[in-house]
């Protein structure tokens, strides 16, 4: 069976720049446009020329080399031709290749938002598609309102798109600009319009507002249209727009509809998705969202013991496609909700292999649930799970032990007089036969015992040269000042290696040193670990 041929349009440097707190630079602009390249889309528009400095700028050269560039703006004002509208002709003459006018398909918005006449706006609407593609630009309409306009006026909505397609325009887009219809009545409105305009000219542009902007992309192409907009990562105005990233796997790995439609994206650029995902939110500075569909860090994570028993069996027992497929990966945690199979494997991600039925293991695993109970948090922080299995196994290595520690922080008057507060630590720590006692101020108590510990570690302090704490997280548990507290650290070396290390104690200094000596302890175990790789 011959398939179809859907085409994907990306918006997000144009109705992507439309959400709150987001604001493209030129560079920025740059840099997306070769993430879509890298991702394989058909078309991206770039932005609305002439309606600021930047978009301006991105049109005065073509930004892709593979996808259609398409420049966005509005169709003629009232009172004036299309060849005389400066706003059409900062489009025209731009470097785009092809023009997205946005037109109202809601006769009640087109009197009161436009003040103009219906028929009027149908001129103008024809008047700059044919000015447009006689400027040799492939033409698409935006259609603003489309479903709930077809719904106060089903005639004049279609009036519309007839009228677009009947002056040249290749695409006609059925927005759901408000993001409030129904996926039954997308399908079922999108049916209608295919009796005045082939599915191959029509397209879906639908918003989130009820969180069904990926339901409605796919309720349309269901129903025949044959381009779907959309963003990365769903963003766009108000509550964003349809998400490229969840809607492109779905149209190329679900038999549905991978047995209809093809894409031009092929596997190897599906592979790519979760680092263009990830890539994007960095251009954001932003987190990436953990349970984004295909591409979170969660979308193949399980903490939950029967899943993870299973998924070491067939790993289709729990994942509806395999997570190499959209470059992400299975993560298996450990944590309260965990069994012995997530232990092992777990356990072999770090080159430790236990078998199912070693006894240590139901130790480990009833270690794990107290230690959780207790305020222990191990799905964020395996290093410190590494090294309390390793304990539990009785094959960690006691590399110092610490003797005490004591900090102080004190207020003071200096010798001019001055207010300040000054910290102090002191560690004794045992190495072998060698009792080291060393002494640091800091900025505050947790910096000062950080630095009096790297200060002298004996034969290790080579060894934790480049370790380095790279974040810090306190949590209260419970609250009130006499609650838990639980610190988080994350460290980070020279090999790029970031691992997280937690300790939880009713103290905060205590928590935060059991985390910090977690952190030391870990980097003395990755050590060793190579010291036996270069040994073997
Ligand atoms: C649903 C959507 O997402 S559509 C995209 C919306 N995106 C944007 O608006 C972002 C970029 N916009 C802008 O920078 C500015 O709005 C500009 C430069 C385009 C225009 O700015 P201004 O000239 O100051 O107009 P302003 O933004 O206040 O109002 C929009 C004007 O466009 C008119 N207009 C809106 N849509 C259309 C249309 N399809 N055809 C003709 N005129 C239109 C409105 O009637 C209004 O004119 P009026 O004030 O004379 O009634
Ligand atoms: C054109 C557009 O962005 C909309 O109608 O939502």
């Amino acid at each position: 069976m011959s398939k179809d041929r859907l085409y994907l349009f990306d918006t997000t440097l144009r109705d992507g720049a439309q959400t709150a707190g987001i604001e493209f630079s030129l560079e920025d602009k740059i840099s997306i446009a070769a993430l879509l390249e890298q991702l394989g889309v058909d078309y991206v528009e770039g932005g609305y020329p002439g309606a600021n400095p930047v978009d301006t700028e991105f049109f005065a050269d073509r930004r892709t080399r593979k996808a259609t560039f398409t420049a966005f703006g509005m169709t003629k004002r009232a009172g004036r031709s299309a060849a005389n509208d400066p706003g059409v002709q900062a489009i025209v003459n731009s470097k785009a290749d092809a023009a997205c006018f946005v037109a109202k398909a809601w006769d009640y918005q087109v009197e009161l938002a436009l003040g103009s006449t219906t028929d009027e706006h149908l001129e103008g609407l024809a008047d700059t598609v044919r000015v447009a593609a006689k400027a040799g630009k492939e033409v698409l309409i935006d259609l603003e309102h489309f479903f709930d306009g077809f719904k106060a006026n089903h005639a004049y909505a279609l009036a519309c798109a007839e009228t677009a397609i009947a002056a040249g325009a290749r695409w006609v887009v059925l927005c759901d600009t408000n993001g409030g219809t129904m996926p039954s009545e997308v399908g079922a409105i999108v049916k209608e319009v295919l009796a005045v305009v082939p599915g191959d000219r029509l397209g879906i542009h639908a918003h989130d507002d009820t969180g069904q902007a990926v339901a409605n992309s796919l309720a349309a192409v269901e129903a025949g249209v044959r381009q779907v907009q959309g963003t990365l990562n769903g963003i766009g105005e108000r509550c964003g727009n349809a998400n490229l990233v969840t809607l492109i796997p779905t149209l190329v790995l679900k038999p549905h509809f991978a047995q209809r439609f093809e894409t031009g994206i092929d596997a190897t650029r599906l592979e790519r998705l979760t680092h263009i995902s990830r890539a994007f939110d960095d251009r954001l500075n932003r987190a990436p969202a953990r349970q984004a569909p295909y591409v979170g860090a969660s979308a193949f994570a399980t903490k939950a013991g029967i899943h993870a028993s299973a998924l070491a069996k067939d790993s289709s027992t729990y994942e509806h496609v395999p997570p190499e497929s959209v470059g992400n990966e299975r993560s298996v945690m450990v944590s309260q909700q965990a069994g012995k199979s997530n232990l092992v494997t777990a356990l072999a991600r770090h080159g430790i292999a236990v078998a199912k039925d070693d006894p240590r293991l139901e130790k480990l695993l009833a270690t794990v649930k107290e230690r959780e109970a207790r305020g222990y948090s191990y799905d964020g922080a395996e290093a410190s799970f590494v090294i309390l299995a390793r304990n539990v196994l009785g094959t960690l290595p006691e590399f110092f032990a610490v003797e005490s520690y004591r900090a102080s922080v004190e207020r003071r008057h200096n010798a001019r007089g001055d207010l300040v507060t000054v910290t102090e630590a002191v560690v004794k720590i045992r190495v072998g036969e060698d009792l080291l006692m060393s002494v640091a101020e800091g900025n505050g108590p947790v910096n000062a015992l950080d630095l009096a510990m790297r200060k002298d570690l004996g034969k290790y302090s080579a060894e934790i040269g480049d370790l380095e704490l790279v974040d810090f997280k306190v949590r209260i548990l419970d609250g009130g000042t006499g609650a838990v507290t639980r610190v988080l650290v994350e460290s980070r070396d020279d090999t790029g290696e970031r691992w997280y290390t937690i300790g939880v104690s009713p103290n905060i200094i205590d928590a935060s040193f059991e985390a910090l000596y977690e952190s030391f302890t870990y980097k003395l175990l990755k050590a060793e670990a190579a010291r036996a790789t270069t040994a073997a």
